[in-house]
């Protein structure tokens, strides 16, 4: 898989471990916790839901940033990362959801 910028980011965010947190925003969300990182999560998904919705581009990107920066900083508090959702993903390349719900559904 080529490196691109995302797994720089991944290196960043994973350097920030234990580092200050007065001085770096990430080093912050890790020493206040998984619940918290979670959070913040949660809130960065439901702005880019509202930027959607209201067929805002420029926010969504915005918003979509912010959600997929703090997954990020979550998968890393979990010890994962993006090659885990690469993994996850490859594994799934090629089953359509239709299909997929199906052979789960009775
Ligand atoms: N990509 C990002 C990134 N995206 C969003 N954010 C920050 O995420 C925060 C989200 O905004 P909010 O208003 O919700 O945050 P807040 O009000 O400060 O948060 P709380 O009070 O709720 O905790 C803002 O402070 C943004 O600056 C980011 N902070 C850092 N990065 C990257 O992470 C790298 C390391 O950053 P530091 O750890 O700060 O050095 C940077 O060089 C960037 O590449």
């Amino acid at each position: 898989m080529a490196e691109d910028f995302l797994d720089t980011l991944e290196a960043t965010i994973r350097s920030r471990r234990g580092a200050d947190p007065t001085t770096s925003y990430t080093a912050k969300l890790f020493q206040r916790g998984r619940a918290k990182i979670a959070q913040k999560v949660g809130e960065e998904a439901v702005e880019t839901v509202i930027a959607a919705v209201a067929d805002d581009r420029q926010e969504m990107v915005s918003e979509a940033t912010d959600l997929l920066f703090h997954l990020m900083v979550l998968l890393a508090d979990a010890g994962l990362g993006l090659d885990d959702i690469r993994a996850e993903m490859m594994r799934r390349e090629g089953v359509s959801g239709i299909d997929e719900k199906a052979a789960r559904t009775p």
